[in-house]
Parts: structure tokens; sequence; C-alpha cells
């Protein structure tokens, strides 16, 4: 397999990148009346503004030829085509199916594994968790003492925890209010107690979600919620009050939850790209069946056009190939994601195991070494927020992090007369990343105000905003189920491009095994640890506990 420095895309980048150094966004728009026409893209009423970024029409065109160099549409080929494209666990990606039937208008793409169609399965499980979320959010499904369930809480971590979580609160306007959601993951106690304070277990629905069943969180959590109810209604109990999603019905059963009460997904969806699964049933039971259906139609439309679409018209491989420039070329180290949504707080979280647990490799898909750079450290928060804690940063620490910001049209809180702040605010940051503000401009407003000419000369460099820093724009029309999910599914597939051009393989992920291992055997007692640090907390936590 050739490396991706190899081709000669990447090394005309590197000599192309060299050249560019002096150019400043500013010029290129001043050179360009139109380049937010130029450099833009739109899915439906989706719009992808990246002409914030520092590239030009030569850059796109060698990011183009880099995707065709790395076999971007021969990937994609075999990423829909159900091959085993997880190559060190054999199995396909392909969570594309669980958003194509045609039930929810679909997206007229077809999904087989090994010759054999995917859908009847996927459309009998989709069907099974609708009615299952229809009969508890109208109040057929009672628990134990024959009440009506009025809180759902999610126990599973990762994946299973982060999308659902994403989109609950992300869906908050499409939430009829009746039925009360809260999600549980860190191992931490004080997670499920927080939850558990305000539950009324009659009235209470856990879901254990774990694409394994063994997670070792998940099944902590899930083992003492089932205590607290058994305490509390008695071990029959456990019956009506407990449901599970998972591949792992041995598991399951093991648990003690009754299978009939078991929702089922495959090993082909991996964990971070499963809200689209029955992983995501306390997304159906908060907002409907409905509006869920919703959710995978906008994202099975983006696979369409990811799918489809031309290279240099396709937004996830925009996305992806810019992500490609700013780490390889630029040599940026981390992308912040800022949605100016407070419905979508989640999503940095979200995107940081999407792109991480999937990008963050550091050998090729047959086991090479890599020697470029993969994933960026992704992190962020919602707008405002973040402007008055990190943005300092943005416009004036010593590097450039590349924006993402999500930005929607219209508003659907209580309060809409607040959203045309909000929007501009996120406008005016991005152009404030990529403008700046000059030393000569800083001075002259000044000396203009009457200060004095020591106190401008002190100021100005620390008034300064140097701009040229990167940012790209989505701008989705309103956040309901629809565009929600067509977002999620451009990110996901902007994580396989970025993969594709680094040859590395996106859906496995061993880097989280060793520290489990490691938890596991400090915990067993076995051996003890090995190193000074380990064993120096360990005993201070033996003291501080009082064990010894
Ligand atoms: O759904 P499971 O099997 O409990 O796994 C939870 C999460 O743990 C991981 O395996 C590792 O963090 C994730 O990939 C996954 O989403």
């Amino acid at each position: 397999m050739t490396k991706p420095t190899e081709f000669s895309s990447w090394k005309s980048l590197i000599e192309h990148q060299a050249k560019l150094k002096g150019t400043t966004l500013a010029s290129l728009f001043a050179a360009d009346p139109a380049r937010f026409k130029n450099f833009s893209a739109t899915f439906g009423d989706v719009v992808l503004d990246y002409s914030k970024n520092g590239v030009s029409d030569v850059t796109m065109g060698l990011l183009f030829d880099l995707a065709r160099d790395a076999g971007l549409e021969e990937a994609r080929a075999k990423l829909f085509g159900g091959a085993r494209v997880n190559n060190t666990e054999n199995r396909p990606a392909l969570h594309m199916a669980l958003r194509a039937p045609a039930a929810h208008a679909g997206n007229g793409l077809a999904f087989a594994i090994d010759g054999k169609d995917v859908a009847p399965q996927v459309e009998r499980e989709l069907d099974l968790l609708c009615d299952f979320a229809d009969e508890v959010r109208m109040g057929a499904f009672k628990g134990a003492t024959g009440k009506r369930i009025r809180h759902i809480v999610n126990i599973g971590i990762g994946g299973s925890d982060l999308g659902p979580a994403l989109i609950v609160d992300g869906l908050r306007a499409d939430i009829g209010g009746k039925l009360q959601l809260d999600f549980v993951s860190n191992v931490d106690g004080a997670h499920l107690d927080l939850v558990l304070s305000r539950a009324v277990p009659e009235k209470t629905l856990f879901i254990v979600a774990s694409k394994t069943f063994t997670t070792a969180e998940t099944m902590a959590n899930a083992k003492a919620a089932r205590k607290w109810l058994a305490g509390k209604l008695g071990e029959a109990a456990v019956d009506r009050h407990f449901v599970a999603v998972s591949t792992n019905i041995e598991a399951v059963t093991a648990f003690g939850i009754n299978p009939d009460r078991m929702f089922r997904f495959w090993d082909w969806v991996g964990g971070r790209y499963s809200l689209w699964s029955a992983i995501g049933l306390s997304i159906i039971l908060a907002v409907g069946p409905h509006k869920f259906r919703d959710l995978l139609a906008g994202a099975a439309a983006v696979d369409r056009h990811f799918a489809e679409a031309p290279l240099t018209e396709n937004l996830p491989v925009i996305m992806g190939l810019l992500q490609v420039w700013h780490r390889n070329f630029c040599g940026f180290g981390s992308q912040a994601i800022l949605p100016y949504a407070q419905d979508l707080w989640r999503l940095p979280a979200y995107l940081q195991q999407l792109e991480m647990e999937s990008n963050g490799k550091r050998v090729t898909r047959e086991g090479q070494p890599v020697t470029w750079q993969t994933s960026p450290v992704i992190w962020g928060q919602a707008g405002t927020n973040g402007q008055h804690a990190f943005h300092q940063m943005l416009h004036q620490g010593s590097e450039p992090v590349p924006c993402d910001f999500i930005l929607t049209a219209r508003d659907r809180s209580a309060f809409p007369e607040q959203h045309q702040m909000l929007f501009a605010n996120g406008l005016a940051q991005s152009a404030a990343l990529a403008f700046g503000k000059s030393a000569e401009t800083v001075s002259a407003e000044m000396k203009a105000a009457g200060k004095a000419a020591d106190e401008v000369a002190f100021l100005t460099p620390h008034r300064t905003f140097p701009g040229n820093r990167p940012s790209t724009t989505l701008l989705l029309p309103v956040l309901d189920p629809y565009h929600l999910g067509a977002l999620i599914a451009l990110y996901e597939h902007k994580v396989f491009v970025a993969a594709t051009i680094w040859n590395i393989n996106p859906f496995d992920q061993w880097g989280v095994e060793l520290g489990k291992e490691m938890a596991n055997a400090l915990l067993a007692g076995k051996g003890g640890p090995a190193d000074s640090s380990t064993a120096g907390l360990m005993a201070l936590y033996d003291r501080y506990t009082h064990r010894k």
C-alpha cells in the first residue's frame, strides 16, 4: 500500500502550502468577491461554508487529487458494498443500512453482507422498537405495580450513551414532555446516585444499553440499579422495569433480563455509529417513532449524497479533506466544535468519540507505523458560553485552531427573540477569527479616543487580533430530526474520508483495551502494581479509605 506521503498530490500540497504562507484570508476575500459562493457547498438546504479557510482553487484541486490518489471512491464503494472494511475485526461497517428502510422514505440504497440483504432484519427490529416505544408512550406498557412509566434511565457508556444523549437533548423541542429521560454512564456511583435521587421506582424503566453487554462500567451501574429497584419493589418487578439493547443475548439472559424485552442489533454496527440502531431506543421513547424515522431519513439522505455526489460537491469529502489540510499541511493539532445551539451542547463530546476513537490511530490498515499525523484533538463547547471561556485563545493564542461553527437559522425555543443575538455572535466570531483587527486600526482607534501615546504603544499589541484563523460554518435551516440526522451523518462520513486518506481503520478501537485490563487487574489485586507511582497512589488510597 502506498503511503499517502508518497502520492504526488501530497508532495504538491506541501509545496503549495509553503507558497501560500504569505496569503491571508483577507487577501483571498479581497481577490474574489464571490468567494462565499465559490467556496461553499450544499446538501439540500444545509450549507457548508468553507470560504474562511486558507484554501484556494489550487488547494482544493490538489486535495481532490489526494482523495483520488488515496482511492477514496473505491473505499467508499467497499464501505457501501458491505465489504469487511473493519479489517482488524473482520467486519463490515454498515450503519448506513439502519437508516435505509423505505418505511421512512429511505434512500433507495441496498445493503448486503456476503450477498444477503440486511434490510429485513433491520426493518423487523425497527418495527419492534417503535411498537414498544408506542406502548410505553401511550401508557399501555405499565410498571410492575400497574403505574405508567414516566421516567426512562438509559444505562450505557461511549457509543451506547453519547449518541442517544446528544439526540435527546438536541431534539428537546420535539419531546412532548410525557417522559423524563436520564443517562447514566460514569461508573462513579455519584452519577447513578444523582439520577436515582429523582426517580420513582414504580414509574421508572431502565434501558441497559451495551453492544457487548460486558462493559464493566455499564454492568456495574446496571447491577446497582437492579438492586435499587428490587430493594424497593421486590425481585419480581425487575422484569417490567428493565429492558436491554445488545448484540449479546446470552449475557442479557444471564443478567436476568427477559429476552422478550431485549432489542437487538448486529456486530456490523460500531458502538459510536449505533444511535440509529436499537441503541436509539431512548430517542424513540423521547420523540416517538415518527420523528425517529425523520432522523433516520436525514442521515439516509446524506448517505446517498456521500455515495453519489461528485467529490468536488460532496460535503463529507470536503469536510474530511479540510481536516487533512489543517492537520497534515498546516500542522494544526486540534479542532474546535462550536455549536451555536444550546440543545447541541453535547455535540463536542459526541464528536470526541466519533473522531478520536475512530481516527486516533498510529498504525496503518496493514499495521505499519504512520509517519503522518492522524486525528487532531477535538474539543469545544456551545456558543456563546465558549466565548467567555476559551475564545481568547482562539483569537490570540499562539497556535490557530480550526473551528467548526454550527448555526441554525430558525429557532424553536420559547424565546426566539434571542436567536438573532446568538446567530450574530456565531457570525461575528468566525469573521473576527478570519479577519482580525490590525495594529494600525487598534492604535488609530485608541488615538481617536484620546489615549496618550505611551498607552497606545503599550496596549496595541495586546489589543491586536492577528486574524487569518480558519473556520468552517455549517448552516442548518432548523434543528429538527431530519437536519440533526443529516448533521451527524455528515460527520460520520467526514471521519471515513480522513481515515481513508490516512490509510487507517476508523472502525476499531484497540486503544481502549489496555486500561480496561489494568483496571481489572488492580481491582482483582493480581500481581500488584509494578510501578512506584501506581503503587504509591494505591497505598494512599488504602490509607485514606482506612482499609489498612
Ligand atoms: O456498548 P458497549 O459494548 O457497552 O461499549 C461501549 C463503548 O465502549 C467502547 O468499546 C470503548 O470505549 C466503545 O467503542 C463503545 O461505544
